[in-house]
């Protein structure tokens, strides 16, 4: 096991921009942490640069306890899982598990052995003699991980390892890759653009928009404490609510202030409760199996909120939002920053 240390990374590639601003991040070794974010904000190349493929224009990567800026990708003890699992088509699964153990002069034997004791934990022991072509995607990702894992590397880099797979393979993936790295112990670094899957998976997530890192923290951290409006409206869905209720008049914040309100600190009335309650038109509400998410027109601007779908016989037209302000975040309408300890009751 390596904890790995980015120190001030900065990226760009031949003749185009710089892509990862200085980006330092310190992973514990045994860690599984999912670096997140929006489409082209830089986390393919932040992996890439862990694990050697790349190189940085500065900064420094420690890996183990060893500065890994001019290491080889084979030095680096560690094992890339890509998205499209980059298996090969003309060998068996046992084969394609064995492959990188044959490289390192393994005996054919013991090679074997070693692939057939992965297949057993990944659950493929029925399908080593198969090709990919003959497998499921949900099969073909799990082949992908045990040629990782027969390697014995420290380190898994994975590259959005679940995009390809139908929604509920992916959830069932999820639960596996957590319950492998629980049995491994072994550290990872994980990406994926799928906040869900960033919250469901990670010890830390590490939230990158445009090339900067905005938030390090647990999925805890992040989701209850997010450091801007950006990181708070990324992770979590329906997403938070924005609203400007400096605009209200009388308005219950200072100005300059525009207040986060989650869906499930916002309650649904039929009539007018105590308490902070913006009146509100129903445009459209949605079917979620216990619950009902209703997406509203107020003074304040659009909010989506949630009611237990047995509360409501009919689909409302009109609520009132009855506003939790204790669980308000409150940001900096201008930098959009986290404004610390400017929670308020109303
Ligand atoms: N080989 C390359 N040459 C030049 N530019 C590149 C190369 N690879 C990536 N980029 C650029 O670097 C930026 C970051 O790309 P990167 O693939 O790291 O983002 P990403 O967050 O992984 O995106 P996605 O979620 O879409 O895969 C993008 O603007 C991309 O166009």
């Amino acid at each position: 096991m390596s904890g790995i240390t980015l120190h001030d990374i900065r990226k760009a590639y031949p003749g185009g921009p710089e892509v990862l601003h200085g980006v330092s991040l310190d992973i514990r070794a045994g860690e599984f942490v999912v670096v997140v974010g929006p489409s082209g904000c830089g986390k393919s190349t932040l992996l890439r640069l862990i694990a050697g493929l790349e190189r940085c224009d500065r900064g420094e990567i420690v890996i183990g306890g060893r500065r890994a800026n001019d290491l080889a990708p084979q030095n680096r003890d560690i094992a890339m899982i890509f998205q499209n699992y980059a298996l090969y088509p003309h060998m068996t699964v046992r084969q394609n598990i064995a492959f990188g153990l044959e490289l390192r002069g393994m005996p054919k034997a013991e090679r074997n052995a070693r692939a057939e004791a992965v297949a057993r934990t990944l659950q493929l022991e029925a399908y080593l003699d198969r090709k990919p072509g003959a497998l499921s995607g949900g099969q073909r990702q799990r082949v992908a991980m045990g040629r990782a894992m027969a390697r014995n590397a420290s380190t898994f880099l994975m590259d959005e390892p679940l995009s390809n797979l139908d929604n509920a393979l992916r959830v069932a993936m999820r639960t596996e890759i957590k319950e492998l790295h629980r049995a491994l112990g072994a550290t990872i670094v994980y990406v994926t653009h799928d906040q869900t899957e960033a919250l469901s998976l990670a010890d830390r997530i590490a939230v990158l928009k445009d090339g900067h890192l905005l938030q390090f923290g647990t999925p805890a951290e992040i989701y209850d404490t997010p450091a801007d409006m950006f990181v708070a409206g990324f992770l979590g869905t329906p997403a938070m609510n924005f609203l400007p209720l400096d605009r209200l008049s009388p308005s219950p914040v200072p100005p300059g202030r525009t207040i986060g309100l989650r869906p499930e600190a916002i309650r649904v009335h039929a009539d007018e409760p105590s308490g902070l309650a913006l009146p509100a038109k129903v445009l459209l509400s949605e079917m979620n199996g216990a619950e009902l998410i209703l997406h509203c027109e107020t003074d304040a601007g659009r909010v989506t909120a949630i009611a237990p779908r047995h509360e409501f016989s009919f689909h409302p037209a009109r609520v009132w939002l009855g506003c939790d302000m204790s669980r308000a975040h409150v940001f900096d309408s201008r930098t959009g920053l986290r404004l610390e300890h400017a929670a308020m009751e109303v």
